[in-house]
């Protein structure tokens, strides 16, 4: 038996997620995400697992016709008789003690992907075949999101493709989507707005599914597009890799059952939980003013429940949410987690990716505003005085290992030769991580990312825009252009150097002999020594020798010319040595070095 998949074998043994999650954390399997595959012992260990539970649920009543011949347990569970439903009957006792009380909540996902390669004709099939608008009049309303009904459970799609409003959202701190479409055509294959989506998607640290869409067309060319996938470091799973690849066209809709299954799946292992008691926490996706109605906000709950007549705060404004109205156009009174509302309330319209929070009443709403205006004007006085250096952004001393770059160039030539020189500057100590690389004048989604990952933009013979110039001064991005490749790999090289942890190199200084020991009380041993080669100095190492062996190794504590204490001591002259050590004696050899940071 082969390798086998996280998600696949969960579908299999028709175990629900939250299970396989406790099984492989009680057996102390690690695994980076639901595509991660399993070896054979541990699938075993997983099916005894299942088979014992199984036993010690039903004792007596034995269930479907499970014959003992049968060694593998496996196929009992994946019998006609409700596999679902059995196992969750079985699972029930464990949860007399839960781990996590916290229900389940939704998935959000976010398309993104190249300019017409069919992000809002997925969504638009999605919505037109999974949403139920004719419950609420046949107007779905517009709220940012909506809610796609699958046969595993809801979920909820933000409808503002692409990922300069993902990205937004990103930069003020909110990561709103808990899974990435990167729909690609597969006519056209990965292009460049395709691998700023990937950028966005990995610094975002959300899984990504890739959908390979106008699977329908006579042109795709399935095998093209994962093969760019792989070289995008995508290794779609028949090989190997980790990435979900789902073939789909937007058109026939062929694959968007597989697709969502897989998000599904995908979400079920990110085992995603909200509590609706908890306090209240959304992200506004988009606002508009209606003339009619005035400002309305779309926001999707992300813990919490929102309820009308609350007092909302967002950014530096509040509200009392006067209507809610959810996706299908119906007002309602309350929502709860992962769900996408449109609210009625505020009198000024919020930005994408602010963060909402409730307030118990008007005045403690005000008073938040308040603190939050207090907050930013300390924050904005405090980057004026001290405007953001590389080191400021890396740490000093090296703490972080990780040197995030946005690389802009003027031609593809140009960016694979300077990637090509910063690979080979990756080491053991420092990972030069390029999380985008792109042709032509920085854009502000690069600034965005850059500001959410910490990044440092660095530009070859192309020049941002004064617009992207004032975005990246207003957060504290660095943002350098150059004309010269090696200028640039300079500026690289300091980067690195000012990661890393500095480097020492003892250096020798000289040395003298001991001439004669003078016992003191209170001083210790004094070696009164001529230096014979280079010179002594106060603090530095020390090494004695006796013949060949190495008596003592320490500091030269003190140091001195006659009755004065001195910092060094020359060759050709005597002293007077001390050290934290009292055995030194008449010809032993004292060797001074220090150490020394490596600039290079
Ligand atoms: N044959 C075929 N055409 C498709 C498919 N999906 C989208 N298209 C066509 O591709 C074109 C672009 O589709 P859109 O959905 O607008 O693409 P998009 O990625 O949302 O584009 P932007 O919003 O401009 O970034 C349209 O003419 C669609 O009809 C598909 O599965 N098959």
């Amino acid at each position: 038996m082969s390798k086998v998949r996280i998600y696949a074998l969960a579908k299999d043994l028709g175990v629900d997620s939250g299970r396989m999650l406790e099984i492989l954390s009680d057996l102390g399997v690690q695994f980076k995400s639901s595509s991660s595959t399993l070896d054979e012992e541990t699938v075993e260990a997983i099916k005894t697992i299942l088979a014992e539970e199984k036993n010690s649920a039903t004792p007596t009543t034995p269930t479907a016709t499970t014959p003992s011949a049968q060694g593998d347990s496996a196929p009992a569970l994946q019998n006609q008789g409700a596999p679902t439903a059995t196992v969750e009957r079985e699972v029930a006792p464990r949860d007399t003690a839960p781990k996590n009380e916290v229900p389940h909540r939704a998935p959000v996902v976010t398309i993104m992907g190249h300019v017409d390669h069919g992000k809002t004709s997925l969504l638009d099939y999605i919505r037109k075949t999974r949403v139920a608008a004719k419950e609420a009049g046949g107007i779905t309303q517009h709220v940012g999101a909506f809610e796609a009904k699958t046969s595993k459970g809801k979920i909820v799609f933000i409808d503002t493709p692409g990922h300069e409003a993902f990205t937004s959202i990103r930069a003020r701190g909110a990561n709103v989507a808990d899974i990435a479409i990167i729909v690609v055509a597969a006519d056209d294959s990965i292009m460049p707005q395709t691998r700023e989506a990937i950028a966005h998607a990995q610094a975002a640290k959300v899984p990504l599914i890739v959908a390979i869409n106008k699977m329908d067309l006579p042109t795709a060319n399935i095998d093209k597009v994962k093969q760019d996938l792989i070289a995008q470091n995508l290794v779609p799973e028949e090989f190997g890799g980790d990435t979900i690849v789902v073939g789909v066209s937007a058109r026939t809709g062929e694959g968007v059952e597989d697709l969502l299954e897989m998000i599904s799946l995908v979400a079920e292992l990110e085992d995603l939980r909200a509590d609706p008691k908890a306090e209240l926490g959304g992200v506004v996706v988009e606002s508009r003013v209606d003339r009619q109605m005035g400002v309305l906000a779309n926001v999707i709950v992300q813990q919490g429940t929102l309820r009308v007549g609350d007092f909302l705060v967002v950014g530096e404004r509040y509200g009392k949410i006067k209507a809610l109205t959810d996706s299908l156009g119906a007002r309602i009174k309350d929502a709860g987690p992962s769900t996408p509302v449109q609210i009625l309330g505020f009198s000024e319209a919020p930005t994408a990716g602010d963060m909402v929070a409730s307030a118990r009443n008007e005045h403690e709403a005000r008073e938040m505003v308040q603190s939050r205006v207090t907050v930013r004007r300390d924050g904005e006085q405090a980057r004026e005085k001290r405007r953001m250096t590389l080191d400021d952004i890396f740490g000093a001393g090296g703490e972080v290992r990780e040197i995030n770059l946005v690389l802009r160039a003027d031609t593809q030539g140009s960016v694979e030769a300077i990637q090509g020189i910063l690979a080979r500057k990756t080491s053991e100590q420092v990972n030069l991580n390029v999380m985008l690389a792109g042709i032509g004048a920085p854009t502000e989604g690069d600034v965005l990312l850059a500001s959410t990952a910490n990044a440092t933009i660095l530009c070859f013979s192309v020049v941002p825009s004064p617009g992207v110039q004032k975005v990246a001064t207003q957060k504290g991005i660095e943002l350098k252009t150059y004309r010269i490749i090696y200028e640039l790999i300079d500026e690289v090289d300091r980067l690195i150097k000012g990661t890393q942890e500095p480097v020492f190199e003892e250096r020798y200084l000289g040395r003298a002999e001991v001439r004669m020991v003078i016992r003191h009380p209170k001083a210790g041993s004094v070696a009164g020594s001529y230096v014979q080669d280079g010179l002594l100095r106060r603090n530095a190492r020390a090494k004695v020798t006796r013949g060949k062996q190495v008596v003592y190794e320490g500091t030269i504590a003190g140091l001195k010319r006659f009755k004065d204490d001195v910092r060094e001591v020359q060759a050709g002259y005597e002293c007077g040595v001390n050290f934290d050590w009292n055995d030194v004696q008449e010809g032993d050899i004292i060797e001074a070095s220090e150490m020394v940071e490596i600039t290079s």
